[in-house]
């Protein structure tokens, strides 16, 4: 396991990118059929109706296979969306079937932006947030951009109970001891890796 101890957040976050980029095909994609597996089935990914993902970028663990599996349940899937205005800002938008794909800026394939398919992200069930490094107690390290940090910047004054559950995806790989927790960091509930569950609360 990587230990945080005294790298720095960007120096963390550069090693474990790198770590996760150097998984290979076939390993990413036994480590995606993996993490269906532990989520398909579990009722927290059941009983939720509205589920914002990822689409994988930059070794992430792949979340395509739950994807599918969510809209074949009629289940309906968001996906974040990046703002033009402010530009450090997201969405969550439904991603329709048929509805083509843009890149954004970070060259991420994301729902052209239609306000009206936006959702508030406390009407959310479930949101599956991509990982660059997380720890047990429900540390997130992520691409440093703050853009799920303040989405849920509304949660800060809030207990951890309501919407939506927040479970961070990574690759067993991208475990450290233990992250620095910053000001503004708000806790998962659980990390779900290709190997297991590390739940906080
Ligand atoms: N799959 C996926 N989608 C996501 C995120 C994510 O982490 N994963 N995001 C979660 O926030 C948002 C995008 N955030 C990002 C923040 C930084 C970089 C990034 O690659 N930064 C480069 C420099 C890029 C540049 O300026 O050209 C880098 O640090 O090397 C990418 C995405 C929304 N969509
Ligand atoms: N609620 C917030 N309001 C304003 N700025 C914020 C907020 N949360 C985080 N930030 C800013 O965002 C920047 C990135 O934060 P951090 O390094 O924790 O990113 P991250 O958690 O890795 O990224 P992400 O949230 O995109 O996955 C920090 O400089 C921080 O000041």
């Amino acid at each position: 396991m990587i230990e945080a101890g005294d790298l720095s957040r960007k120096a963390l976050r550069q090693k474990l990118r790198k770590a996760r980029r150097a998984l290979g095909r076939s390993e990413q994609r036994r480590a995606s059929v993996r993490l269906y597996k532990q989520l398909a089935q579990h009722p927290t990914f059941r009983r939720a109706r509205h589920i914002a993902l990822y689409l994988p970028n930059d070794g992430e663990i792949d979340p395509t296979l739950l994807l599918l599996a969510a809209q074949r349940r009629g289940k309906s899937i968001y996906l974040p969306v990046l703002r033009r205005w402010p530009s450090t800002r997201m969405d969550f938008q439904r991603l329709r079937r048929n509805e083509g794909l843009v890149l954004n800026r970070f060259r991420i394939a994301q729902p052209r932006c239609k306000p009206a398919s936006r959702r508030p992200i406390w009407t959310l069930d479930l949101l599956l947030l991509p990982l660059v490094g997380f720890d047990e107690q429900g540390g997130r390290l992520g691409m440093g951009g703050g853009f799920y940090d303040r989405s849920l910047a509304y949660r800060r004054d809030r207990t951890q109970a309501g919407r939506p559950r927040l479970l961070g995806l990574a690759h067993e790989c991208q475990k450290v001891d233990s992250l620095p927790l910053e000001a503004w960091d708000i806790p998962l509930h659980a990390a779900v890796t290709d190997r297991r569950w590390y739940a906080v609360i």
